[in-house]
């Protein structure tokens, strides 16, 4: 394994600290900051600024004035677009140093940063600049002695909130369709990856978009975060994160102006094997090791629960538990690596703690080692944990870390309901050749989203949102997401 070393961690010199606003960097109030850690080294990257309720006040102010001024709002769908695309194409110019600050602050391997998250933003923000201009609105069926529009909006001021797995890509579902729309945006980036969301709104500023349409308030979560709940002034939450911090959102709604709000969290989501798959076991081992181990499995959809029909379970768990061992762990920045370190410290002793409860519990865990670097990152090799009850922790919980439980079954009723036995509903994927059963249990899982026969979140296409305690008023991509940052309105005509 090649070792980060502290001195090999050299942030792009672009990257800026302060908190973006009006169209500038400004310090915080009282040049207030917070430790921002590598997860490669758990050592000080850097100190970003940490946005107080007043900072929030501030960057909500200059988002509504811009959005009355109307330099975006009120500009065709058109001119949106050309001013969206050139943005698209400055990302598209800077990705290779986007893709290293991700890769830095956030640990993720640099090579998926580079071949997937960054070029996920660029055709993000050209999809919803090319959406934009060909959206329509509605004429309602009337008589003759009246005329009905329907049209939508930008709702105003949107405050969004995301977390650290995928700090991109979250971002650009949602500053897509949001800035297309017309809307003003205020982002609270997470705490632990805050510095790429600053880098886009100086973009953005380049690219032409107006001072105060897109603004950024670093910090933590139950000060900035919080304060920008709470905004009377806030029109719209979209926020992407775990679900106990989903219902904080709906509870600051309700105390604060009743805002829209649109949650995407967190998931267990089942992969179901069928029996007809034994000739191909290895290739949906491999499928499977991805879903499940893919940013060190701290990612919401997660192929963290695999069912598997029990004529090819111990076939199919000495297949995972190799593709496990293979996986590269290490340095982020090695272009070898395939998992990077968990986020911090703490996610390192839950991930472990689950695993030892597991196997002490009866359970036969493959992997799951604490791997002890040298710098002091926050490494675990992946682990495939068998022989478990279906009530077990490791079945249930959303761990967030790479590590995947087996369950066995014998019918596609037992497996439908195994699938279901949980509060989240996500994303699902099952793997069979019957048609028939594909999707007779595509319609029974109740998941947002069901891949058949390959590990997949859909395209920018499809919108992704969740069933249960995974979703709440809304999607993120496809055209569904416009629905999040736009109001319906009724004009209503009499003919005289
Ligand atoms: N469904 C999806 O599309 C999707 C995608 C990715 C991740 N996720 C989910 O996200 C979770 C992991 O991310 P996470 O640990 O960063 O989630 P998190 O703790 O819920 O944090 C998400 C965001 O909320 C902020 N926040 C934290 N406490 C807050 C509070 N009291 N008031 C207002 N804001 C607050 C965080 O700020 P700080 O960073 O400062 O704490 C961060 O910006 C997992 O559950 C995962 O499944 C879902």
């Amino acid at each position: 394994m090649t070792h980060a070393t502290a001195s090999t961690i050299e942030l792009p010199t672009s990257v800026r600290t302060q908190m973006y606003r009006d169209g500038a960097f400004v310090d915080a109030e009282g040049s207030a900051t917070f430790e921002n850690l590598s997860p490669a080294t758990g050592r000080v990257l850097n100190h970003v600024a940490a946005a107080s309720e007043s900072d929030v006040d501030a960057a909500v102010e200059s988002a509504r004035r811009a959005f009355d001024a109307g330099l975006w709002s009120k500009i065709s769908p058109a001119e949106r677009k050309a001013v969206l695309l050139k943005f698209a194409d400055l990302i598209e110019a800077n990705a290779a140093e986007l893709a290293l600050i991700d890769s830095i602050d956030a640990g993720k391997p640099i090579t998926d940063c580079e071949e997937l998250d960054i070029p996920d933003v660029v055709l993000t923000i050209r999809w919803y600049a090319e959406a934009i201009d060909k959206v329509f609105g509605k004429v309602s069926p009337t008589g003759s002695d009246n005329l009905g529009l329907i049209v939508r909006e930008p709702s105003g001021v949107v405050g969004i909130v995301v977390p650290w797995n995928f700090p991109s890509n979250t971002l650009s579902w949602k500053i897509g369709p949001a800035l297309a729309a017309g809307n003003s945006i205020v982002v609270k980036p997470a705490e632990l990856s805050p510095l790429s969301a600053l880098r886009y709104a100086e973009l953005a500023t380049e690219a032409g978009i107006p001072a105060g349409v897109f603004n950024v308030v670093p910090g933590l979560g139950h000060v900035a975060g919080k304060a920008l709940g709470l905004h009377n002034d806030v029109d719209v939450i979209t926020f992407t994160g775990s679900t106990e911090v989903g219902r904080m959102f709906l509870r600051y709604a309700a105390d604060s102006n009743l805002k829209q709000v649109a949650l995407e969290m967190g998931g267990k989501s089942p992969q179901i094997v069928f029996a007809d798959m034994e000739s191909q076991l290895d290739e949906v081992a491999e499928d499977l090791a991805g879903a499940a181990f893919w940013n060190g499995g701290q990612n919401c959809s997660a192929g963290s629960r695999i069912l598997v029909h029990n004529s090819v379970k111990s076939a199919f768990v000495t297949l995972m538990a190799e593709k496990a061992a293979a996986r590269k762990v290490g340095d982020p920045l090695d272009r070898e690596t395939e998992i990077g370190p968990l986020i911090e410290a703490s996610a390192r002793e839950r991930v472990l703690r689950y695993i030892d409860d597991a196997r002490s519990a009866g359970a036969v865990v493959h992997g799951g080692a604490a791997i002890l670097e040298e710098t002091g990152g926050f490494f675990v090799s992946p682990a495939v944990v068998d022989s478990v009850g279906k009530d077990s922790a490791v079945v249930r919980d959303e761990i967030f870390g790479p590590v995947v439980a087996i369950v066995g079954f014998d019918t596609e009723e037992e497996a439908i309901s195994l699938a279901n036995d949980t509060e989240y509903g996500l994303a699902a994927n099952v793997w069979t050749h019957d048609i028939d059963v594909a999707l007779r249990v595509a319609r029974a899982v109740r998941a947002g989203t069901v891949a058949v026969n390959g590990f997949s979140e859909g395209d920018i296409s499809t919108p992704f949102g969740g069933f249960g305690i995974s979703g709440f008023g809304g999607h993120d991509k496809g055209l569904e997401a416009f629905d999040q940052y736009t109001e319906l309105k009724t004009i209503w005509v009499t003919i005289r």
